[in-house]
C-alpha cells in the first residue's frame, strides 16, 4: 500500500467506523465487504486524483443512508433474497418492489400483534400512493423506530410505473384470484399477480393466529369525484365492520363503498383469503410524479404510522359525517360498440335520475334504476368484458357492524 493511501486509509477507516455505526440498512458484513472492495479501489484511485475519494465518499453515504423503494425496483438495485438489518428492524427484499420489514429480533416479530400488507403502483400511472410509501420507507430507513407489524411493502406493477401508463398489457387489479394461479402467464400482469398473490400467501401465512391482518391497496382515480377520497370495500361475507370503516375515516378517507359481490382485485384476494381487514382505497385523481399535493395525504400517512408502530388506532365513527354507498350493480362491457352517456369528466358520484341513460353496449340501453344512483370508476376504453362503471346509492351507517 502507498503511504499516500495509508495515511488516507486510517482517515477513512474512523470515518467508515461512524459510517458502520450509523449505517441502517447494511448488515455488518456487507459494510465490511463493501469496505474491502472500497479500499482496493481506493488503492488504485489514490495515485489518480486524491480529490476525486471526498467526492464519491459523499456520495455512497447519500445512496446508503435512505433507502428508496422506488430507485431500487426501477434500477434493479437489489436481488431477489437479499436482506440487512439496522439496530432494530430487519429488512428483506423479497422480489422486485416487494420488501418485508420485520423486527430484527425473532421474539420481537413474534410478539407483533399485527400483519400488514401496504401496496402502490398496481396501476402504474397513480404516483401520489408511491410517493407516500417511497416516503415512510425513507423514514424507516433513515430513522430506524420499532415495528408493532410486520409490513410487506409492495410497488405493484414496476414495468407500468416505469412506462407511467396503467398497465402493460392487461388491467392488474382483475388478476387477483386461485384461478389465475393456476394459469400459464400469458402477459406481464399475469405473471406479477401470481408472484404477488404467492407474496402475500407467503407473508400471512407466516403470521401467528393472534396477529390481526390487514392490507390497504393505495391508488388514485383516473377523473375528479366528488368525493375525493374514498375506499372499496370487498364484498364481505361476514358484514362491514364499523372500526375498519372508522379507522378509514380517521385518515380523512370519508367515503366507502360497499362491494355487492366478489371481485377479482387484490384488496378482495387478501380479504376474501387471508380474512385481512383489505381496501382500495382511492387518494385524489391520478397525476404525474411530482404534482400530487402530498400535504392531503397526512393524516393517512399519520394513521400508517400509527398502525406500524403505536397503539392499534381505534377511533369512534362519525356517523354524521361518513358517507356509505351500496353497489348496486358492476356494469361490464359485452359489445365492442360501447359507450357512456355523459362526458368524460363527469365527477365519480354523480348522481342521476331514475330511467336517466348511463351507457349503450350494443343494442342495450343501460339506465338509472333508482332515483340519486351515482356512477363510480365509468370508463369507457376498458376491453370488452371488463366492468365499465359501477352504479351506487347512499346507505345508511346503521349498515356496519362490529
Ligand atoms: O378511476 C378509475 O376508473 C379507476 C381507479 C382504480 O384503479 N380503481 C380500482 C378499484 C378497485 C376496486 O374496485 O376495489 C380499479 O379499478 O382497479
Ligand atoms: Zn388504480
Amino acid at each position: 500500500m502507498s503511504s499516500g493511501l495509508k495515511a488516507l486509509a486510517s482517515e477513512f477507516y474512523l470515518s467508515f467506523g461512524r459510517y458502520i455505526k450509523n449505517s441502517n440498512h447494511l448488515s455488518r458484513s456487507r459494510t465490511y465487504r463493501d469496505f474491502v472492495v472500497t479500499l482496493i479501489w481506493l488503492d488504485k484511485a489514490i495515485e489518480q486524483r486524491r480529490s476525486s475519494i471526498g467526492y464519491l465518499w459523499k456520495e455512497e453515504e447519500q445512496i446508503m443512508k435512505a433507502f428508496d423503494l422506488l430507485e431500487a425496483t426501477l434500477g434493479h438495485e437489489m436481488t431477489p433474497g437479499e436482506s440487512w438489518q439496522d439496530d432494530i428492524n430487519l429488512w428483506q427484499w423479497l422480489d422486485e418492489g416487494v420488501l418485508l420489514v420485520e423486527p430484527a429480533r425473532s421474539a420481537d416479530s413474534r410478539n407483533c400483534d399485527r400483519a400488514i400488507v401496504l401496496s402502490c403502483g398496481i396501476h402504474g400511472n397513480e404516483t401520489a400512493p408511491i410517493e407516500l410509501l417511497v416516503a415512510m420507507i425513507k423514514q424507516l430507513s433513515q430513522v430506524p423506530r420499532r415495528l408493532q407489524s410486520r409490513v410487506l411493502f409492495i410497488l405493484g406493477n414496476p414495468k407500468a410505473v416505469a412506462q407511467g401508463s396503467r398497465f402493460i398489457d392487461e388491467n392488474l387489479n382483475r388478476l387477483f384470484s386461485p384461478q389465475q394461479k393456476q394459469l400459464q402467464p400469458a402477459n406481464p400482469e399475469q405473471r406479477r399477480a401470481a408472484e404477488l398473490m404467492w407474496m402475500v400467501d407467503q407473508f400471512f401465512s407466516l403470521s401467528a393466529p393472534h396477529q390481526r391482518r390487514v392490507h390497504y391497496d393505495l391508488h388514485t382515480a383516473i377523473r375528479d369525484s366528488e368525493h375525493p377520497f374514498f375506499a372499496v370495500y370487498p364484498y364481505s361475507e361476514e358484514g362491514f365492520s364499523l372500526s375498519a370503516v372508522a379507522r378509514l375515516q380517521a385518515a380523512d378517507v370519508d367515503t366507502v363503498l360497499l362491494s355487492h359481490a366478489p371481485a377479482t382485485t387484490f384488496s378482495h384476494y387478501s380479504h376474501a383469503y387471508h380474512q385481512a381487514e383489505a381496501f382500495t382505497i382511492e387518494l385524489g385523481k391520478v397525476k404525474p410524479f411530482g404534482d400530487n399535493d402530498m400535504s392531503k395525504l397526512e393524516p393517512l400517512k399519520q394513521l400508517l404510522e400509527q398502525m406500524l408502530f403505536g397503539q392499534w388506532p381505534t377511533p369512534a365513527l362519525n356517523e354524521q359525517t361518513i358517507k356509505l354507498f351500496g353497489v348496486t350493480r358492476a356494469i361490464h362491457r359485452q359489445q365492442q360498440d360501447f359507450s357512456l352517456c355523459f362526458a368524460d369528466d363527469l365527477a365519480n358520484f354523480s348522481r342521476f335520475k331514475k330511467g336517466q341513460q348511463l351507457a349503450q353496449d350494443g343494442n342495450v340501453v343501460i339506465v338509472a334504476e333508482h332515483d340519486g344512483e351515482a356512477i363510480v370508476f365509468p370508463n369507457r376504453n376498458v376491453a370488452v368484458g371488463q366492468r365499465a362503471l359501477l352504479t351506487v346509492i347512499q346507505s345508511d351507517p346503521s349498515i356496519l357492524k362490529d
